[in-house]
Formats: structure tokens, sequence, C-alpha cells
């Protein structure tokens, strides 16, 4: 199996892109799942015993801001996904009912039976669905299982999917089953998952039983640089904004160590290049037109050590040496990637390690398939 199975559009990850002659928009990454159960490419027993379920349901996962989808291609062996800002539900239920009437015109031995659907929507807009989709079975299903549920999905696939990320050492594949992965870490099965949404939830899971508990949250999410972010710049295109954030310089408005020691203050083991107060130099120069793209910068590094400093404590609370991140907010962006997997190891002084999935915005919405 080579990574071509597993592709990530290479296009503007905004752009619309079509399947099957369907106007699906955002459709971010496909995955090649062949379900003989010969050639099968996931070594999970979860899987195994709801292989029938995955062919004939439509995943949903409706957040604070995102709806994602998933559902099983069946003419082409393909795992397709996608998402929907929520606010455009009737854009989703015509994208799924689209899904399931091409099903039922090139598979009609084959139906969609069911959508299973999991996160806040599933109970906001319940009757919404209900009442769009009266042939079809919907069932609910608890959000933080259906994470667990997707994770385990995901992490038993036998192609690349989980990986580290830095600037420095750029991406490293590991598979679950690797001596790497797991000399690292020991013999202990557990890990934490944090799933940057419109919030953040901190989930401690051990990976052989299943059992989880969400040990921690926090309300600094995803949901908070994109607020900050329109608010300070107007901008309202999220991808627009990743990208003035990666073209932008943090220095010019975060006050680094430096600026305040002139130096670095090695006694406490902070460079000079250290932030030591975030967007602190704006109050410096009242009235200044700052670049919105340093200001994004800025920000995104600010929610972002913050997220990975409480995933640290949380994984130092439990004493567990892994740390998933997961949810849209990641989305594959480089920087995101690099200051989380910078801060675990800063915080933990390199004893603890972040990783990262192909699919990371998808758990939910393949859990809840899946369960
Ligand atoms: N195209 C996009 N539009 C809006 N937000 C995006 C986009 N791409 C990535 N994001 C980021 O993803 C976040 C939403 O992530 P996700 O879809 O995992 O959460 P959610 O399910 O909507 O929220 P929650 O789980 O908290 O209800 C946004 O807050 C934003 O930071
Ligand atoms: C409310 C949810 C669970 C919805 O996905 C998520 O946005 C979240 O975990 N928010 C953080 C809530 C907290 O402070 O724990």
């Amino acid at each position: 199996m080579d990574e071509s199975n597993i592709s990530r559009s290479e296009t503007p990850r905004s752009s619309a892109s079509s399947l099957l002659s369907i106007p699906i928009e955002n459709c971010l990454v496909r995955l090649s799942i062949d379900t003989d159960e010969k050639n099968m490419q996931i070594n999970s027993d979860l899987f195994k015993s709801s292989k029938q379920k995955f062919i004939d349901n439509i995943g949903i996962d409706i957040g604070g801001t995102l709806a994602k989808y998933t559902y099983y291609d069946l003419e082409n062996k393909l795992v397709e996904f996608g998402f929907k800002q929520t606010d455009d539900i009737d854009g989703l239920i015509s994208t799924l009912q689209n899904i399931i009437f091409l099903r039922s015109k090139n598979s009609p031995e084959s139906p969609i039976k069911a959508i299973n659907a999991t996160g806040g929507g599933a109970y906001k807009f319940y009757t919404i669905l209900k009442d769009s989709f009266p042939d079809i079975v919907l069932n609910r299903k608890d959000e933080m299982t259906s994470l667990i549920h997707g994770l385990n999905f995901f992490i038993n696939l036998k192609q690349r999917e989980i990986f580290t990320y830095s600037d420095t050492d750029g991406k490293n594949y590991v598979q679950k089953q690797d001596s790497t992965f797991k000399d690292q870490c020991g013999d202990n099965d557990e890990i934490i998952l944090v799933n940057i949404g419109s919030g953040v939830s901190i989930l401690k899971l051990n990976l052989k039983t299943n059992e989880f508990k969400r040990v921690g949250g926090s309300s600094l999410g995803g949901g908070t640089l994109w607020g900050l972010l329109t608010l300070i710049t107007g901008i309202t295109d999220y991808d627009e904004m990743l990208k003035l954030a990666s073209h932008g310089d943090n220095t010019k408005v975060d006050m680094l160590v430096g600026d305040i020691y002139g130096t670095s203050y090695d006694a406490i083991g902070l460079k000079s290049t250290s932030i030591g107060s975030s967007m602190a130099k704006i109050y410096k120069k009242p009235g200044t037109d700052f670049n919105y793209g340093d200001i994004s910068k800025s920000l995104l590094y600010t929610v972002s050590n913050n997220i990975g400093q409480i995933s640290y404590l949380q994984a130092n609370i439990h004493n567990i040496d892994r740390i998933f991140f997961a949810g849209s907010y990641i989305r594959g962006h480089l920087m995101t990637m690099n200051t989380l997997s910078y801060a675990i190891n800063f915080w933990s002084k390199n004893e603890k390690s972040a990783f990262f999935l192909e699919h990371e915005s998808y758990l939910g919405a393949m859990g809840a398939l899946v369960s």
C-alpha cells in the first residue's frame, strides 16, 4: 500500500471539487479502502464487525462551526470526506440527498440505509434532518464516543495515517504497531486525544480497551482564533486567514524575552527569541496600523501554544506520553502543527510527543459511521 492511496487535495482547501458529478464543496481528502476481506486495509475488530454499516450508512458530525460528512463510494471503493459550514445546514442536506440519490441510481441493490449523526447539531437539527430524510433511519451518536471510534478506525489503517511533524524534521509517519511508536513511550496503552474544534475537548484513552474519559476542555479553541481574527482583520474566509498568518511576522506584535531582557534568560531556559508576552507590543504603539499577517500569526501562536500547554498539563497529570491532536483547527496546517509539537516538546523537555492524523477533521463523522 503506498502513499498515493491517501490523497489530501493539493488544490486550495476550500475549493469546490466534484465527484460522480455531485457538486460537493470542500471535499478535502479521500481514502482508498478495499472492503474485500483479503485486501482489507484496516486492522480493527471494530471495523470488521461494522463493515456493512460502513457501506450502508453516511456519517455526519455537525459541530458548532463545521458539519463534516463521510461515506463509502461503493463503485470506486473510496471513502469520501467533505464539510460544509454548519450555518449552511440546507447545503449539507442537499449534499446528503445527492449522495443517497446517486447510490440508489448506481447501486440499487445496496442503497444508503441510515444517517448516523453526531456533534451538537445531531440534537439541534434533529427535527429538520428527520423531516428531510423520511425514508432513511436517523441515528444519533454520542460525540465523544464517536471521536474515539473514529480515532480507532484511522489509527488501525495499514496505510500512512499517524505522523509527527516539526519544521526541522518534517513529517514522519508511524504505525501503531511500530517499535518507534512504542519504544519512546514504553508499554503504556494510554494516550491523550485533544480534539480542537470550535472549543477543545481533552480525552484520556486506552488504545487496547478503548476505555476513555473526557478529562478536560477549553473554550479557547478554533472558534476563538477565527472570531478574534474576524474582528481584527474583517476577513471572513478561514483559509485566507491561515495564508495571511503564514506570511506574517509575529515578532512585530509579540514581546519577546529578548525585548524584555535584551538577551536570553538562561537560568530559566528562555531563549531571547521565545515569546515573553503575546501581542504585548501593540499597546506600546496605539493607533498604529499593525499588519494583519503579523497579528494573525501571533494569534495563531497564542491559541495553539495555550492548547499545547493545557494538553501537556493533562498528559502530565495522567502520566501519559503520547498526545494526539485532531479537529478541523489543524487541517494539515504546518504552522499550527509545528506550534503544537514545539509546545509539547518544550514543556515536557522532550519527554512527550505530539502526533497528528491525515484525517484529523473526520474522527467524529467516521466514528458515527462505523459505530
Ligand atoms: N473552512 C473553514 N471554515 C471555518 N473554520 C475552519 C475552516 N477550516 C478550519 N477551520 C477551523 O476549524 C474549527 C472548527 O473545527 P471542527 O469542525 O473540528 O469543530 P466543530 O465540530 O465545528 O466544533 P465543536 O466540536 O466545538 O462543536 C474552526 O473554529 C476553525 O478554527
Ligand atoms: C461543547 C463541545 C463539546 C462541542 O463539541 C466543544 O466545543 C468543547 O469541548 N468546548 C469546550 C468546553 C469546555 O470548556 O470544556
